[in-house]
């Protein structure tokens, strides 16, 4: 399986728009590979809390258009990252005047809208997206050809328990977008491969270039595998980093190397 992980420039200095018809573009180059992967809130950068209202989208919004017509005229499955949603004021996914999420959209091959994720853990405590967003609640597992699918955003990677729950529903590749910012890049790589050892699952995790609201992004995208070797790794800039993997990989590893066999389920939880 061939996947290509699109490290995107975000910045202040190019327009939403601009980028959105950049993206799609470099989208369109991939052809031949069998999944495609943007990062978290692309759009905006995932640090310009100021513009997450004034770009927030319903699902079937600009985003998801472009990146529909990219998808099937380059024929993979696109996790197109994440997109600051508005919801319809009941939470439904219609156009409306509802709470904001963090909204990752997976196309299928012929464009249609296959899986949606709302970031269950928002990042910044008292602030930006924790304050300003809404928080997802549902699990999402994306069946394709040749693995399932685990998608998870950004600051999830810190939450061990959702790659477990992921895992139950099915997961065998995690997909991850990111606006990982600089100074904590080695937490972003440690996890990474964290997540990717203790679910014996590929991880696909792909993060942001550049700067925006003054944060120097990571970069430094991440493909790692069940037995936790890193088979890829971007550098600081924008880049398409493109892997080849075997999904078969995941069922040998947890065959010969059974440990999520001898998981004692409900340490997570407080006892009565
Ligand atoms: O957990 C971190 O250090 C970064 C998280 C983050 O930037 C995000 O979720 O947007």
């Amino acid at each position: 399986m061939r996947a290509s992980l699109l490290q995107v420039d975000v910045n202040e200095g190019e327009s939403v728009e601009s980028r959105r018809r950049r993206v799609a573009a470099l989208v369109r180059e991939q052809a031949g590979a069998d999944l495609v992967v943007l990062p978290e809130l692309w759009t905006t950068g995932a640090f310009a809390y100021e513009d997450f209202a004034r770009e927030a989208e319903p699902l079937d919004g600009p985003t998801l258009e472009a990146m529909a017509a990219a998808a099937r005229d380059a024929g993979v499955w696109l996790h197109a990252g994440s997109v600051p949603e508005r919801a319809a004021a009941d939470g439904g996914s219609a156009t409306g005047d509802g709470p904001l999420y963090n909204t990752s959209l997976v196309l299928s091959p012929t464009g249609d809208l296959a899986a949606v994720y709302r970031k269950i853990h928002r990042f910044g405590f008292d602030k930006g997206e924790a304050v300003l967003m809404s928080a997802g609640d549902a699990l999402v597992t994306v069946p394709l050809p040749h693995t399932t699918l685990g998608v998870a955003t950004c600051y999830d990677l810190r939450f061990p328990e959702l790659f477990r729950g992921l895992v139950d529903a099915g997961a065998e590749t995690f997909v991850v977008p990111a606006g990982w910012p600089d100074r904590r890049r080695s937490h972003w790589t440690l996890l990474a491969q964290a997540r990717a050892v203790e679910n014996q699952a590929y991880i696909l995790a792909c993060g942001t270039a550049g700067t925006h609201a003054g944060v120097p992004q990571a970069g430094h995208s991440i493909v790692v595998d069940p037995w936790g070797e890193v088979l890829a790794e971007a550098g600081p800039g924008e880049q398409v980093l493109t892997v080849d993997f075997d999904p078969a990989k995941v069922a040998k590893t947890r065959d010969q190397f059974p440990a999520l066999k001898d998981r004692v389920l409900g340490l997570d939880r407080p006892h009565p």
